[in-house]
């Protein structure tokens, strides 16, 4: 293998090990939510959807991103992130109490 193979060996190798932290955080992420889906369950008043919060999310991961992701991109990202979340704490309703 060439010297640019091996370092291309050496970069996958970086992504895999941040693919693995990745969804271990996404995981974190997704049991939060679900916490939350469970309070929410047992206050009539909460709703799944809360549109101001996610305003909120949102703006957090821009003023985080350094790039070189755009913020369109993350948007794209979490846009998927998001309703996998609401999604999980839908399935706590159609679930026996
Ligand atoms: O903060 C909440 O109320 C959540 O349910 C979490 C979360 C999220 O995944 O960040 C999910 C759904 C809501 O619309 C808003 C935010």
């Amino acid at each position: 293998m060439g010297k640019a193979g091996s370092e291309i060996e050496q970069l996958r190798q970086e992504i895999d090990e941040i693919d693995k932290a990745l969804v271990e955080l996404l995981n974190k992420r997704a049991s939060l939510s679900l916490r939350i889906g469970e309070l929410k369950r047992n206050d009539s008043q909460s709703a799944v959807y809360v549109p101001d919060r996610e305003i909120v999310v949102y703006s957090n991961i821009i003023s985080a991103n350094r790039g070189p992701l755009s913020d369109s991109a993350l948007k794209s990202i979490y846009d998927v992130i998001i309703e996998e979340s609401r999604r999980l704490q839908m399935s706590l309703y159609h679930r026996k109490r």
